[in-house]
């Protein structure tokens, strides 16, 4: 039998502590049934879950425990009362996203008109199952658990706003992408076509924009073709999240869905959005789309328009590959994005095959004596006449921080400023073949913000579609949460499971491994490093462990991070 865990809200209104009468034992018996077999009511009974599981709530009088639990994880009491978890048979587990009817009592519902539209009604099961659920992990042996599985995407038989209804904003924060208009056209279109919603507005230069910018009315025919352009046309920012600016806006405006296009840093706004509409009892879905050129956004396959600035810089290298060819003792060093993790520059360097030398953040790096950098660009130069380097911009910073005086600057969202890597290494190279009496030549090139400035390429423009329809039939469906593929599938995932880690290149993993006999370059890493590195893998990639949950769910959120969804192959 299934079991769900619900944590109720510090500041749950009454309506969360109703539950533990008897009238409520009996919703629970007729939810334990499949509700995929038959058309869930109407009205659905109050605080319903829309999906089959044995709802067990915890009350308040739990929070002294829910206390000694939260000291045992990383996650906080404010946001373990967020986190839904379902167990079933043989170890699974459904770490479930928030649902409208989790707090908004007696929603009325409706059929979806995508099953009267002439393009969508000839598709065979086109609605998904409420239950259908996607594992988190897929490489699995004879006898393993289950593991942990996100809650499907894709367009419910039923949805909880009526199209009249439906009044929702599009935002985009943080740095550019490709793609990031692909998506807005995507939502503004798909919201139209499939839902025929056409109260539809971009909020300006991000989060800042909800209560200091008009709200732009968004039509198929006003973003009929941004996708075919770089950036975004909304504007965006760092900085300005002011949570109860932005939901006082939204309560004021009247506008219940808000789609919200972001990485990291803006998935964590999404959150805090979501948890102040939630106290103040707002029908309003939140719904996330993850962006980041750099793909560090934890647990999904990996992010729209890294694909197209991993197959852009590959004009950079060339062109580094040229120049350094064209000297005695060429080096072109490329510098690409990624501020933590490396995944351009790694992937970029995999295609190129012209690359010597890849340093990212999480593969530190050391310039002198043995073993060191310099010696290996020695050795490289005397064999091959001309080399290349890509670097990361996140790579040797604390090499940067020991000879330059440290400087702590952030950004207005809080990201550290980082010093120029490309810049200091080509110094510091210059300097090493002066002492040496080694002619040589470098060039440097930084096409980052050319990278992060075009439009995404054809195989991100339909991924971007995809993310945009995957949001709108969540949306439209009442839950809140973060799109993401998740091995393929389109899921819905917790704000804090996206939010709670960051993906990192594992330079203990296959592909890095990949990469260093490609280039040929050392690897830099004594035993311990590696001892070290596989240690801080196992922690950042563990999930915070749902508190109040068994040790039989404790045990499949391990397991599950065990195993990556991205990068191993
Ligand atoms: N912890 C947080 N809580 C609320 N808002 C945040 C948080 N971190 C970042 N933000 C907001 O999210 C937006 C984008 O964040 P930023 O880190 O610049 O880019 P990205 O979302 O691409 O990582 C900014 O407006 C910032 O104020
Ligand atoms: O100059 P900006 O706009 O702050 O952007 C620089 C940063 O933006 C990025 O491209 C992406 O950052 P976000 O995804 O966090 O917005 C980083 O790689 C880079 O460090
Ligand atoms: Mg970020």
């Amino acid at each position: 039998m299934a079991s769900h865990i619900i944590l109720p809200p510090e500041d749950a209104d009454e309506n969360h502590h109703q539950e533990e009468d008897g009238e409520e034992e009996e919703e629970r018996e007729e939810l334990g049934h499949d509700v995929g077999e038959r058309a869930p009511p109407e009205h659905p009974p109050k605080a319903a879950l829309p999906f089959s599981a044995t709802c067990v709530r915890i009350s308040r009088d739990s929070y002294p425990n829910l206390r000694a639990l939260r000291n045992a994880s990383s996650v906080s009491l404010a946001d373990a009362a967020y986190v839904k978890i379902s167990e079933g048979d043989f170890g699974y587990v459904l770490d479930d996203v928030p649902h409208l009817t989790d707090y908004v009592p007696d929603i009325p519902t409706y059929p979806n008109p995508l099953q009267d539209h002439p393009a969508y009604s000839t598709v065979k099961q086109y609605f998904v199952n409420e239950d259908d659920t996607v594992p988190q992990k897929v490489v699995v042996q004879k006898n393993s658990r289950r593991g942990v599985h996100f809650r499907r995407a894709g367009p419910r038989q039923r949805i909880y706003f009526g199209p009249d209804e439906v009044k929702a904003c599009i935002v985009t924060c943080g740095g550019l992408c490709p793609g990031l208009n692909t998506v807005i056209r995507e939502l503004v279109c798909g919201l139209s076509h499939m839902y025929n919603v056409n109260s539809i507005f971009g909020i300006q230069n991000g989060y800042k924009g909800f209560y200091s910018s008009n709200y732009l009315p968004l039509t198929p025919k006003s973003v009929n073709d941004i996708h075919k352009r770089g950036g975004t046309v909304l504007g965006t920012s760092r900085g300005g999240h002011d949570t109860k600016k932005i939901v006082d806006n939204i309560q004021d405006r009247g506008i219940n869905q808000v789609y919200i296009i972001g990485g990291d840093g803006t998935q964590k706004g999404a959150y805090e959005i979501f948890k102040e509409i939630r106290k103040r009892g707002l029908k309003v879905s939140v719904a996330g789309v993850p962006k980041t050129i750099d793909n560090d956004i934890a647990i999904i396959d990996k992010s729209f328009g890294f694909d197209t600035a991993v197959e852009e810089a590959q004009r950079a290298i060339d062109s580094a590959h040229v120049e350094a060819c064209s000297a005695e003792n060429g080096i072109g060093l490329v510098k690409l994005m990624g501020r933590y993790s490396g995944f351009i520059a790694m992937y970029a360097t995999l295609a190129s095959r012209d690359v010597d030398c890849c340093l990212i953040p999480e593969s530190p790096f050391y310039m002198d004596g043995e073993g060191g950098l310099l010696q290996y660009i020695e050795r490289r130069l005397k064999e091959n006449k001309h080399m290349v380097i890509v670097v990361a911009e996140g790579a040797g910073q604390d090499l940067i921080a020991k000879s330059i005086a440290k400087s702590d600057q952030q950004d207005a969202s809080g990201n550290k400023l980082l010093l120029d890597i490309g810049l200091w290494l080509t110094h510091k190279i210059k300097d090493y073949f002066k002492s040496k009496k080694m002619e040589m030549t470098i060039k440097y090139i930084d096409p980052t913000y050319m990278i992060r400035a075009i439009p995404s390429n054809a195989s991100d423009n339909v991924y971007c579609t995809l993310l945009a329809h995957s949001a709108i039939h969540g949306a439209m469906a009442g839950y809140s949460f973060t799109v993401g593929m998740v091995n393929g599938r389109h899921t819905f995932i917790p704000f804090y499971r996206v939010t709670s880690t960051r993906n990192k290149v594992k330079v203990t993993d296959r592909m890095w491994a990949r990469l260093l006999s490609s280039t040929n370059q050392p690897s830099f890493l004594s035993q311990k490093d590696i001892d070290e590195a596989s240690e801080a893998d196992r922690h950042a990639n563990r999930p915070p462990l749902p508190m109040g949950a068994s040790h039989r769910v404790a045990s499949s959120f391990e397991q599950s991070a065990s195993t990556s969804s991205n990068g191993e192959i």
